[in-house]
């Protein structure tokens, strides 16, 4: 199936899957000055319930934390979206040295690394019919930048050991996904996709403005995966990230001034 090198990356997509030459395909660059304020965007409510937290799993593309979804109790409201959005998971993009890795950028910039916060909106049965909808998903997007360690990443990271390569998976119970905000909630949004095969035309994009840190002996952390499974030749985890998009004269809005 897909993956992120010479033969089966994101060069290779539309082969499987020709969504990927579509017109509201993500990521994409973000230009500050080219988007525009729009003063009727709602501030973003975030409620997560700590408690929610399952698991964390190594699903061969990257790893994530997945979430009760069953229930309204860890719900995205407000922002550029209406009703009620429920998160399902949350994971990262990185690259294989500090200088990449994210998937939007900003004037062109590359950040070493990019937290999406997966929900899907309850008008549907499930995430994965909602995944087939275009307001079907909404995924909030945080840049982590490299700073000081970032200490509310510490329990993600140290969890990782127990999923080194690809369909581990281990309990992850009680974590607060809030802590991985910035202070910040000023966002960016824009219609798009999913950015790994289906590639989906089912997401609202709210990216944040404000970065998160991470320093360079955490990013090395997150190269420790593997994209290969037990037994597989050993393939770091590593550049899982997909390129800007054409914008195809879709607007961004900004929610700040
Ligand atoms: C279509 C459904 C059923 N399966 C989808 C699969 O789980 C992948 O889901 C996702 C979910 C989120 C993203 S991203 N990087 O845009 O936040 C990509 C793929
Ligand atoms: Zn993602």
């Amino acid at each position: 199936s897909w993956g992120y090198g010479p033969s089966d990356g994101p060069e290779k997509w539309c082969d499987g899957f020709p969504v990927a030459n579509g017109p509201r395909q993500s990521p994409i660059d973000i230009i500050p000055g080219q988007t525009s304020y729009d003063s009727t965007l709602k501030p973003l409510k975030l409620k997560y319930d700590p408690s929610n937290s399952t698991d964390i799993l190594n699903n061969g593309h990257s790893f994530q934390v997945g979430f009760v979804d069953d229930v309204d109790s860890s719900t995205l409201t407000g922002g550029p979206i209406t009703g009620i959005y429920r998160l399902k998971q949350f994971h990262f993009h990185w690259g294989a040295s500090d200088d990449r890795g994210s998937e939007h950028t900003v004037n062109g910039i590359k950040f070493p690394c990019e937290l999406h916060l997966v929900h899907w909106n309850t008008k549907y049965p499930s995430f994965g019919e909602a995944a087939s909808e275009p307001d079907g998903l909404a995924v909030v997007g945080v840049f982590l930048k490299i700073g000081a360690a970032n200490p509310r990443l510490q329990k993600v990271l140290d969890a990782l050991g127990a999923i080194k390569s690809k369909g581990k998976q281990t309990t992850f119970s009680n974590f607060d996904a809030k802590t991985l905000l910035p202070c910040s909630l000023d966002y960016w949004t824009y219609d798009g996709s999913l950015t790994t095969p289906p590639l989906l035309e089912s997401v609202t994009w709210i990216v944040l403005k404000e970065p998160i840190s991470v320093s360079p002996t955490q990013m090395g952390k997150f190269r420790s995966l593997m994209f290969s499974g037990d037994g597989e030749a050993p393939c770091c985890m590593q550049d899982n990230y997909r390129p800007p998009q054409p914008l195809k004269g879709r607007k961004v809005r900004r929610s700040f001034k």
